[in-house]
C-alpha cells in the first residue's frame, strides 16, 4: 500500500471510529480501553496493508469480566474475526453505552442490577443493536429453579429418548423445616443441595450431597434439593451457539449405591466437578455410559430452550440414567458458558455473529448501509 492510499485509510479508520477516537480525547486517564482500542485500530491498519482488502462488517462491544475475556477472546478468535471483518472492542463501564460505538452486537456477561437496567435502557434507545442476550432472559437462568422449569414444561417423550429434570423443592429460608418438607414433598435421597441463585460466584457452585434427612437441616438456604441420579459417573455438557450444538464429556460424581447410602449419613460438600479439566472425551468408557445422546434429540432439546429461554449462548449439563439408553436428565443451564473449550469455537462463533447480521438485514433492509 502507497503512503498517500496508507494515509487516506488511516483517516478513514479514524473517521469510522469516531465513537473510540472521541474516547480518547475525553478519557483523561490513560485506561485499559483506550489501550484497547487503539490496538484494535492498528491491526486493522496492519491487516489492511497485508490482505489488501479491508471490509468491516460488523462491530461487536464486549462486556466481560477478565476471567471470561482472557478464556473467551483468544488471539485466535480475534484474529479469525478480525479477517472475516468482525471486530471486538471493549466496552467501558464508567462512560454511558450510547457514548461509546456504535455497535452491531452487544456481548455481555456481568451480573448485578445496575448493568441490567443499563442494558435494558439501551437495547430500548437502540433497537438496531442486537444485545447477546437480553438481560431478563438470563436472569431466568441465574435461579436454579427457573432454569429447569422450561425443561420440564417441554415434555420431550418421544424423540429419540426421554428428557426430564430430577424433582427437586425449593426451600427459601428456615433450615429446621427441610426434613419435613422433603418428606411432605416424597423426595428419595440421596439430595444434591445447591445454592438456588447462580451469580457467578465461587458460593454459588458450593454444591453439597446429603445423604440422611435429618442432616439436611444443617444446610443454608436459600437453595434447591435435587434428587441425586446415578449416572455412571460420566455427564454430557452441550453447548449451544445458535443453531451450532457441540457435545463433549467430562467427568462427573460416582454413583451412589443402595449399601452406600444406608451406611452414610450427613451432608458432605463437594469440590467443583465436571470441569473441563475433568474432560471424558479420551477416556476408555463403558460404551452404554459414553454414548453421547442422540443428535435428534438434542436438536429439538436445544430448538425448543432456545426459543423458549430466548437465548442464543448457554450451555446444558445432561446425564443418563445409569442402566437406561434413553432416559436423560438436564440438571444445570449456564448462560455464556466457557466456549473456549468448545472444540472449533472460533469459527463457530464468527459465523454466528455474520449470520446474526444477515438475519437482521434481511428482515429489515432499511437498516441496510
Ligand atoms: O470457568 P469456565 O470458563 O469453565 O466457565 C464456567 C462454566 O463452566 P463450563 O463452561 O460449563 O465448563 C460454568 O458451568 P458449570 O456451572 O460449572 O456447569 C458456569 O457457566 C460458569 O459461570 P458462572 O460462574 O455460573 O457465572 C462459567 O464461568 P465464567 O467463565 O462465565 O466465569
Ligand atoms: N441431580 C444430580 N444427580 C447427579 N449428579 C448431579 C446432580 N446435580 C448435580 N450433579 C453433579 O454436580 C455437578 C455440579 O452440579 P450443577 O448443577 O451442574 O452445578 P454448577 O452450576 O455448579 O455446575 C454436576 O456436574 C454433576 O456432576
Ligand atoms: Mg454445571
Ligand atoms: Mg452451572
Amino acid at each position: 500500500m502507497r503512503l498517500k492510499e496508507e494515509n487516506a485509510y488511516k483517516n478513514e479508520v479514524e473517521k469510522e471510529n469516531g465513537g473510540r477516537v472521541r474516547l480518547k480525547e475525553e478519557c483523561r486517564c490513560k485506561g485499559e480501553v483506550e489501550k484497547e482500542n487503539e490496538r484494535v485500530t492498528s491491526q486493522r491498519l496492519y491487516s489492511t496493508m497485508v490482505s489488501g482488502a479491508y471490509q468491516q462488517k460488523l462491530v461487536v462491544g464486549y462486556a466481560l469480566t477478565s476471567k471470561k475475556v482472557k478464556s473467551f477472546l483468544q488471539p485466535k478468535l480475534e484474529g479469525l474475526a478480525r479477517n472475516k471483518g468482525i471486530l471486538f472492542v471493549a466496552i467501558d463501564l464508567h462512560r454511558p453505552l450510547s457514548d461509546q460505538g456504535p455497535f452491531d452486537i452487544v456481548l455481555h456477561k456481568l451480573t448485578g442490577k445496575e448493568w441490567r437496567l443499563i442494558l435494558e435502557d439501551y437495547g430500548q434507545r437502540h433497537p438496531e443493536v442486537t444485545v447477546l442476550d437480553p438481560p431478563d432472559a438470563i436472569q431466568h437462568v441465574y435461579n436454579r429453579q427457573s432454569m429447569l422449569q422450561d425443561v420440564a414444561d417441554l415434555n420431550l417423550s418421544d424423540c429419540y429418548g426421554k428428557v426430564g429434570v430430577p424433582r427437586q423443592l425449593v426451600i427459601k429460608n428456615d433450615p429446621l423445616s427441610i426434613p419435613d418438607a422433603v418428606t411432605r414433598a416424597g423426595l428419595t435421597l440421596p439430595l444434591v443441595a445447591k445454592p438456588l441463585v447462580v451469580d457467578g460466584s465461587a458460593k454459588s457452585h458450593e454444591l453439597s450431597l446429603a445423604y440422611d434427612q435429618l442432616s439436611l437441616s444443617m444446610l443454608e438456604p436459600p437453595l434447591v434439593l435435587q434428587e441425586f441420579v446415578n449416572h455412571g459417573g460420566v455427564l454430557f455438557k452441550v453447548f449451544i451457539v445458535g443453531e451450532t450444538i457441540k457435545v463433549v464429556r467430562r467427568f462427573s460424581l460416582p454413583d451412589v449405591s443402595k449399601r452406600e447410602l444406608l451406611n452414610n449419613a450427613g451432608v458432605f460438600q463437594f469440590p467443583r466437578v465436571s470441569t473441563a479439566a475433568a474432560s471424558a472425551d479420551d477416556a476408555d468408557l463403558d460404551p452404554g455410559i459414553a454414548e453421547l445422546p442422540p443428535r435428534p434429540l438434542l436438536e429439538k432439546l436445544a430448538r425448543e430452550l432456545r426459543r423458549r429461554l430466548g437465548l442464543h449462548l448457554f450451555n446444558i449439563d445432561m446425564i443418563r440414567e445409569h442402566g437406561t439408553r434413553d432416559r436423560f436428565y438436564v440438571i444445570d443451564i449456564n448462560y455464556f458458558p466457557g466456549y473456549g473449550k468448545m472444540p472449533g469455537y472460533e469459527h463457530i462463533f464468527t459465523d454466528f455473529l455474520l449470520g446474526l447480521v444477515q438475519s437482521k438485514q434481511k428482515r429489515c433492509p432499511a437498516n441496510n448501509s
